[in-house]
């Protein structure tokens, strides 16, 4: 299990406190919440690609982001997916997985790799350089390629953006197979419908805050069988109620 505790961080006005974030192995978790609300720093907390103050396990080992050897054991169970496509764009997608093979600590098969391959479409892609890739195609390459490592946790920040709904239904079902599989899964997206009925946890924050931390059950328990879209305005009501008030004043006849 991935325990991070971030107890506090701060950047300029921007505050994060008191986070605890668990992955249990065969779990999806869903990281909801809006622009600037702290997402992304919690996942580059979790990678020790920004400093803060809290804890971090892993299987009951805690890691110490100033040992080497913490690092590499930490990364190499964890595949990641940034919000920001980072590949080496002159390689081929062919050759981007090569790298990925040689460069991690425990890779797939190659006839799984060829099996994602298919399923993510980009058979006709794989000798094309990456940077004459479109968009989505080059998202796919880096969904592919954190999927054939072997590796017992995935975080994906953002994954859908750029994805065509064929993509997007796929990605969501393989998820759900790896999850069935043991794996467990840190998901951050403003993707609502991709996030409905995936999750096993759920964690909505405002303003670097923690307004709804719950199990499916706990939701179910406490709003009912409620639409995600429903369950994320109730939980930010008060932003709500401040948007009606506005919108209730937004009249383009009368401006
Ligand atoms: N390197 C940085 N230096 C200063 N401030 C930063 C830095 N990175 C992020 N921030 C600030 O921290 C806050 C949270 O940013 P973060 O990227 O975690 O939000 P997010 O929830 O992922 O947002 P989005 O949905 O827009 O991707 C924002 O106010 C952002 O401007």
């Amino acid at each position: 299990m991935i325990s991070l505790y971030i107890k506090h961080k701060k950047y300029n006005s921007f505050e994060l406190a008191d986070i605890p974030i668990n992955i249990k192995p065969g779990t999806i978790n869903l990281l909801l919440g809006h622009n600037g609300a702290g997402k992304t720093t919690i996942i580059k907390s979790l990678f020790g690609l920004t400093e803060f103050e809290g804890d971090l396990n892993l299987n009951n080992r805690k890691i110490s982001f100033e040992s080497l050897e913490d690092v590499d054991f930490f990364k190499s169970q964890i595949a990641y997916l940034p919000d920001n496509i980072s590949l080496l764009d002159y390689l081929t997608p062919t050759e981007y997985f090569q790298l990925i093979k040689y460069t991690s600590d425990s890779v797939t098969s190659d006839t799984y790799l060829n099996h994602l391959i298919q399923i993510f479409n980009l058979d006709k892609y794989l000798n094309v350089p990456i940077r004459n890739l479109s968009h989505g195609n080059k998202k796919k390459t880096q969904i592919v390629s954190q999927l054939s490592r072997k590796t017992n946790f995935m975080v994906f920040d953002e994954p859908t953006n750029g994805l065509d709904p064929d993509m997007i239904i796929t990605l969501k079902r393989v998820l759900e197979k790896l999850k069935a599989q043991g794996v467990g899964v840190l998901i951050s997206t403003h993707d609502l419908n991709f996030g409905k009925g995936i999750f096993d946890n759920i964690i909505i924050l405002r303003d670097g805050s923690i307004k709804l931390n719950n199990t499916k059950e706990e939701v179910k328990s406490k709003f009912g069988n409620i639409l995600l879209e429903d369950l994320y305005t109730q939980v930010n009501k008060d932003y709500y109620k401040y948007i009606e008030g506005l919108l209730d004043e937004l009249n383009i006849s009368s401006s």
